[in-house]
């Protein structure tokens, strides 16, 4: 894939990047070792002042940088715009809990036998990060503010398609006063992922991306014994019981839906909805889901830009027309938009089937799948049915329903009566096949950091080594 900017509104290729060389990637990780070097001598205070600059200046350029975003993949103008406010917010959120998150953390030095027992996290050194191009400020950022707040660096190898927002990351960590080489962007395709993680200066790899991606890091990582948090794909459920608010549900469904022009990874995918509300719920949804405007992301009026890739809207209505040529119905939508740029109709296809692509994979557009059930257990079951298990939401008035859902959903976010989203303050990732590992909060941070155990002891002549022995 060539590293270019190409509008998906219209198809027009607008600027291409030459990849850098093998001597540009090798001074460029060199670089990264020199400032981890530096940064971790760097107390939390400075990193949390260059961090809150990084956050004044997304403020400052916020609407340049969100034209950025939707030239380069299609977003709505303002869906970027949002974007680029919650980067700032993560940022001012690291830079205020840094000194908590990374304090040391006191044991009970007694059960074994020292005078003090504590657990001390610092930074491990350049960390390679490789990303998506669905929020391409905010999946960098939720990588970089905690991990150059704890003290390492960053690598940066995005997608292809958004080279110039991976370029605007890099400018914006510089002019914020980070050490040269904190955060650089390797303008790179992904065969040169194994030669950067290979390489022994860099310590550990985070994705966010597909399934077959994150197989491929873990395998180069699993090789070269580093560290990896992997967020993959997912298919999320979207259960509906009987007690639920179903307008509420109906219209949290359509934004869950076609947040993001339908490409999220926790955008709920599969709406699973009991028999006793299934047609009231579908009506309403369906209706919605039409209502939504399609067109130039740009237009402040338009709900639904287009498709990041000609190759995603293709795929994505190959997956429609699987189920439908094998006896699913279409309630709304289903027919991409004839003339330039890459769009897709909000769509909705019930009749699922087992054997249908549309039951197992993960459908990236505006695209919901709608399952009538019969009971909790069915739900769970049909919710339960796929191999990925990364956000998942339940509406239920019920609280005895509301705690077996946030237990028997296997997914590593249960959302109830609301709709999944990532927040600074609470962990985000997933289980099975969406990967393992935590992004965001303490937990985000401390996946990598050396999670230091020092024990000290009173010394030869009292604690002895037969203690210490034990
Ligand atoms: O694509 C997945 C991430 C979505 C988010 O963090 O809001």
């Amino acid at each position: 894939m060539p590293i270019a900017t190409t509008n998906p509104a219209t198809g027009q290729v607008l600027k291409s990047y030459d990849p850098m060389s093998e001597e540009q990637i090798d001074a460029a990780i060199g670089r990264a070792d020199l400032a981890y070097r530096q940064l971790r001598g760097t107390t939390i205070a400075q990193r949390g002042r260059w961090l809150t600059a990084a956050a004044e200046l997304l403020e400052a350029d916020r609407d340049e940088t969100a034209r950025l975003m939707t030239t380069e993949m299609g977003k709505t103008y303002a869906a970027a715009k949002a974007e680029v406010t919650k980067c700032a917010a993560a940022c001012r959120f690291y830079a205020a809990k840094a000194a908590e998150f990374l304090a040391d953390e006191p044991a009970d030095a007694g059960a074994v036998k020292a005078i003090r027992a504590f657990v001390r996290y610092q930074p491990i050194g350049p960390v390679l990060a490789v990303m998506p191009w669905n929020f391409p400020l905010w999946q960098v950022m939720r990588f970089a503010a905690p991990a150059l707040m704890a003290g390492n660096t960053g690598l940066l190898k995005h997608a292809s398609n958004v080279p110039q927002t991976a370029l605007l990351l890099e400018d914006l960590f510089r002019r914020a006063g980070f050490p040269e080489g904190a955060f650089t962007t390797l303008l790179v395709g992904s065969a040169e992922v194994d030669r950067v993680l290979s390489d022994p200066r860099v310590r550990a790899a985070t994705l966010t991306g597909s399934e077959g991606a994150g197989r491929s890091i873990a395998q180069i990582a699993g090789r070269e014994l580093k560290k990896t948090v992997l967020e993959l794909g997912g298919s999320d459920p979207f259960v509906v019981m009987p007690s639920a608010d179903l307008d509420r549900a109906a219209e949290v469904a359509t934004t869950a839906r076609c947040q993001n022009n339908g490409q999220s990874c926790i955008a709920a995918k599969r709406f699973i909805v009991h028999a006793d509300v299934f047609d009231a719920f579908a009506e309403r949804f369906a209706a919605n889901m039409s209502a939504l405007r399609v067109g130039d992301p740009m237009d402040p009026d338009t709900d639904v830009g287009p498709l990041a890739s000609e190759g995603g809207r293709d795929e994505i209505h190959a997956q429609v027309r699987d189920a439908v040529d094998k006896g699913a119905t279409v309630l709304c939508g289903g027919e991409p938009h004839a003339g330039p740029g890459w769009f897709y109709p909000p769509t909705v296809v019930t009749d699922l089937r087992p054997e249908m692509r549309m039951w197992s994979e993960e459908v990236f557009g505006p695209v919901a799948g709608l399952y009538r059930v019969s009971s909790y257990d069915e739900a769970i079951e049909v919710a339960n049915g796929t191999a990925f298990g990364l956000g998942s939401n339940a509406w239920t008035r019920d609280p005895a329903e509301q705690e077996r859902f946030a237990t028997d959903l296997d997914a590593g976010n249960v959302f109830v009566n609301g709709m999944t989203t990532s927040y600074p303050e609470l962990p985000f990732g997933g289980v099975r096949n969406s990967g393992y590992g935590r992004e965001l909060s303490a937990l985000g941070m401390r996946e990598f950091c050396n999670i230091k155990t020092v024990w000290v002891g009173e010394g030869a002549a009292s604690a002895g080594a037969g203690a210490h022995a034990e």
